[in-house]
């Protein structure tokens, strides 16, 4: 069932709209900074946290499936000299590359993200040196397949010191077993004793975005533990963050927001 179901996934991504994801997941009332209590600001949390122990860090971090945000950068890119995006769609990687190169004013305004980032950082950074700092190490945009076992072709020379994630393996998986092949695919990038972090939908089946309907295959905590035992990682962390009814509109069934923090067995 999985290679009908993974080819059905890719048919529903051709109409996937950038813009309208952002618009139903990055501007409020999801985007609302006001308190911990509301999905962004707790997923930033979570990764300033993360990233503050200063254990976390290297030469390259990998975000698999980027999409169109950069959210889940922000608190990478002290700690890493490179930070390679990639995702599935021209159209995301797009994106991307126009915020990295500031020239289109119709970009997607990440001021509020980086400015929140920054206070709760409390380095004191001013939030446009954070922002210059991503885009300068934002030097590699690349095509990805997680359904593939090499997930990036041959565009990698050596394995990566960290991954990052965000709603992609369980947005791109039909199934649990494709979602636990898409793990094992793409832990081929990370070098034995590098960390993961992965932050996705818990008990999610669709998503809207624009004309597309995205099917997602609903996992639970301990799916997700489970699964990255099963790829050969142990649990450093793992928290998660039940949907207030406020933030249930409509754009998804999402029930939860899962974080993890998980170290590939050397
Ligand atoms: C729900 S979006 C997540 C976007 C972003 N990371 C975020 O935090 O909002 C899922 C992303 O997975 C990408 N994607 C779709 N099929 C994929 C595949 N086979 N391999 C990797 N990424 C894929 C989509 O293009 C989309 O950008
Ligand atoms: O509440 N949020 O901040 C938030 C952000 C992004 C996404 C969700 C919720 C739920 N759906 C996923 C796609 O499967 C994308």
């Amino acid at each position: 069932m999985s290679a009908n179901g993974i080819a059905a996934v890719a048919e529903s991504y051709q109409k996937f709209n950038p813009r309208a994801y952002l618009q139903n997941n990055y501007m409020p009332p999801r985007a609302n900074f006001t308190s911990e209590e509301f999905a962004v600001p707790w997923k930033l949390r979570c990764l300033a946290d993360a990233f503050a122990t200063g254990e976390i860090c290297g030469r390259t971090l990998i975000d698999i499936g980027t999409g169109p945000t950069i959210y889940q950068l922000l608190s990478a890119c002290d700690y890493f000299e490179e930070i390679v995006a990639t995702d599935y769609l021209e159209v995301n990687r797009a994106e991307i590359q126009n915020w990295v190169l500031g020239e289109d004013s119709s970009c997607f305004d990440w001021s509020p993200y980086i400015q929140y980032t920054c206070k709760i950082e409390g380095n004191g950074e001013p939030w446009k040196e954070k922002e210059q700092k991503l885009k300068k190490k934002l030097r590699r945009i690349l095509p990805i397949d997680v359904h593939q076992a090499k997930p990036l072709g041959s565009s990698l020379s050596q394995p990566a010191d960290a991954l990052v994630s965000a709603f992609c393996l369980e947005a791109v998986s039909p199934d649990r077993p494709s979602f636990d092949r898409a793990l094992r695919n793409v832990t081929t990038l990370l070098k034995p004793g590098g960390h993961f972090l992965m932050i996705g939908a818990l008990d999610e089946s669709f998503y809207l975005a624009g004309e597309a309907k995205l099917s997602v295959v609903p996992v639970s905590e301990a799916d997700v533990k489970e699964s990255f035992a099963k790829s050969g990682y142990r649990t450093r962390n793992f928290c998660s963050y039940v949907m207030p009814p406020s933030l249930k509109i409509g754009v998804d069934d999402v029930q939860g927001i899962f974080f993890i923090h998980a170290q590939k067995i050397a």
